[in-house]
């Protein structure tokens, strides 16, 4: 008999005794670990022994985790240690997991008031809903704009309306407003995504029969970048943990924890792993980063835990004052580090060298700088002509298949088909049903050529099967918009004009491409050499930083997510006056 991969996996896990602790723990746990310091490794393993070892088909396990790009991660991570089966294990976004394993199969027999059927809201619906609702509350004297991420912030960190402390909320037009924008989602008959995870947890906490059926379906559940998830998700936790006795395995880094403004807290993570019955591991070696890196990265937290290099690469920290704007700290990066590094290190491609800063506009900036030099970038923030949605990456996944062959790339077509069937819920014949997974598999045989163009292919599947089930299909409402924004883009002066299936599947990445990627959208990624722009104190942090200690703080973390992507160099860039967390660097190193 084989071994099985993970067996011969686990081998490189049994030198870091604290990572085969992980492995081994036959309980709840948390594993609180630095970046770089292989927990999704170390996660991934555990998830192939536990599904070797403990649980039994039909059982499975549940993988929850932030975003589409971190539950693509996993799953090929999964996948190169012998995981592909999706029959045996649900990766999954947080929304993805309410919708499909709670508020579907439950809120009706739990008599909610959730829409029936059930429709996603579009975002243009959304906006809509969302400005009618400050109208009614404040008239025409309030830009929604303007209160539209405390008011989303809001319905995250309270989520229930009847309790004292959401009575007395400091801000009552904001409560005002959330409570009317939920009246107008009902009246319209559809649900966004925030009201997917409130209805998710009001399932879970009021129905103890909800608790067992999610616990006799995934006696397990992992959950990965466990500090970005929020209040709602932790509620679930708890109340799966202590009264339904499902064993919960959780990964995260509090020093990591950069979405506080969408509700996000590193403190529920460091309440989970002081619970009792539940272990904690922390790891402390970063394979990462040099010495000099982790040295700068440990002065930006104010209560550093011991995390340490795997090796004795040193490193290199380099300030540059450049007397210009990003536009132009851009163009002298170009000139002044990227070109030199490359002759210097023959075997660095330019994708090994990111650019990260924090807003869209700073992209463009960079963006401009690299088309006066005509060089080739792959760009990762709100400006990426590629959209971010439930069915856009599994369209991605599609064109990686269609490029990489149907039995040798890294892309399963039982996968693809399992995500599918997840979308056509509404066909509930198996005859309906039958058909129309012939027509998609028909559609994707005749589309694997990884040179068609992109248009070409996107018309072809819209034709043969996409359009009829993002019609049919009422809880892919809001991906319409999105799936035609992606075709608008194709076209002749489109961005993705010149784009090929492969290079769709490859999401426009290739390794002679530069990386220009915001810090949030950095998270879990490393490079070589990472350049960051747009250093200035006022700038980063910025203003509301500057008066709003909490701000501050995330502020920090995000310029710590930031420094610690690095491998072997990072360069600060700024105008004139330093930011204080470059000057703090540079006067502890
Ligand atoms: N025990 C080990 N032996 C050899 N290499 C390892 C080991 N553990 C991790 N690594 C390597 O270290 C690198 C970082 O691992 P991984 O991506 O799992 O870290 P992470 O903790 O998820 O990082 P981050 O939080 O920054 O995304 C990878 O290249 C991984 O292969």
């Amino acid at each position: 008999m084989t071994t099985p991969l993970y067996i011969a996996a686990a081998e490189d896990l049994r030198g870091n005794a604290e990572q085969w602790a992980a492995y081994e723990s036959r309980g709840s746990c948390v594993i609180l670990a630095g970046p770089g310091s292989g927990k999704t490794k170390t996660i991934t393993i555990k998830i192939a022994r536990l599904l070797a070892e403990e649980v039994k088909p039909p059982r499975r396990i549940a993988c929850i985790t932030y975003s589409n790009a971190c539950v693509a991660e996993l799953r090929s991570r999964l996948g190169n240690i012998g995981i592909h089966d999706s029959s045996r294990a649900l990766i999954s976004t947080v929304h993805s997991f309410c919708l499909t394993e709670l508020v579907l199969p439950y809120s009706r027999l739990a008599g909610m008031n959730v829409p029936d059927p059930l429709v996603m809201a579009r975002q243009s619906v959304i906006d809509e809903l969302f400005a009618r609702a400050v109208r009614r509350v404040a008239g025409n004297v309030l830009n929604p704009r303007f209160v539209k991420t405390p008011c989303e912030k809001l319905r995250r960190v309270i989520p229930d309306k009847e309790s004292d402390e959401w009575r007395n909320w400091g801000e009552p037009r904001h409560t005002a407003i959330v409570e009317a924008y939920e009246r107008e989602l009902l009246a319209s008959g559809v649900l966004d995504f925030d009201a997917l995870v409130l209805a998710g947890l009001t399932l879970v906490e009021q129905h103890s029969w909800v608790r067992a059926a999610i616990k006799a379906k995934y006696p397990i559940i992992v959950i990965d970048e466990y500090q970005d998830l929020g209040l709602p998700l932790h509620r679930m936790v708890m109340a799966l943990l202590l009264h339904a006795g499902v064993r919960i395995i959780a990964v995260g880094d509090p020093d990591q924890s950069i979405y506080g403004f969408t509700g996000a807290q590193p403190r529920l993570l460091r309440a989970l792993a002081e619970m009792r019955n539940v272990e904690s591991i922390r790891l402390h070696l970063n394979y990462r980063c040099a010495n000099r890196i982790i040295e700068a990265s440990r002065t930006l937290l104010n209560d550093p835990p011991e995390y340490r290099a795997h090796d004795a690469r040193e490193g290199l920290i380099t300030p540059h004052e450049t007397g210009v704007n990003v536009r132009g700290q851009a163009e002298y990066a170009l000139q002044e580090i990227v070109a030199p590094l490359l002759n210097a290190n023959p075997d660095w491609r330019p994708g090994v060298i990111a650019f990260l800063y924090r807003t869209k506009n700073e992209g463009d900036a960079i963006a401009g700088a690299a088309d006066a030099i005509g060089l080739n970038y792959f760009r990762l923030d709100n400006g990426s002509p590629i959209p971010k949605s439930r069915l856009s990456g599994w369209l991605v996944e599609v064109a990686k298949w269609c490029a990489d062959g149907w039995q040798t790339g890294s892309v399963r077509l039982s996968d693809l088909m399992s995500a599918w069937r997840l979308f056509r819920r509404s066909l509930i014949n198996e005859t309906d049903r039958i058909h129309a997974k012939k027509a998609v598999i028909s559609a994707l045989f005749g589309l694997r050529n990884g040179n068609l163009r992109l248009e070409e292919w996107l018309t072809a599947i819209r034709v043969a099967f996409l359009d009829e089930m993002i019609a049919q299909e009422v809880t892919l409402a809001d991906e319409r918009d999105i799936i035609d924004n992606l075709s608008r883009e194709c076209v002749a002066r489109g961005r993705l004009a010149d784009f090929t299936v492969q290079i769709f599947g490859d999401q426009g990445k290739s390794p002679d491409q530069i990386n220009l990627i915001t810090l949030h959208s950095s998270k879990g990624l490393e490079f070589q050499a990472v350049i960051m722009v747009g250093l200035e104190e006022g700038e980063f942090p910025n203003g509301y930083a500057l008066r709003d200690e909490e701000q501050l703080q995330e502020a920090r973390r995000l310029f710590y997510v930031g420094v610690t992507r690095a491998k072997n160099q990072v360069h600060f860039l700024y105008n004139q006056l330093e930011s204080r967390f470059v000057a703090g660097i540079i006067e502890a190193t």
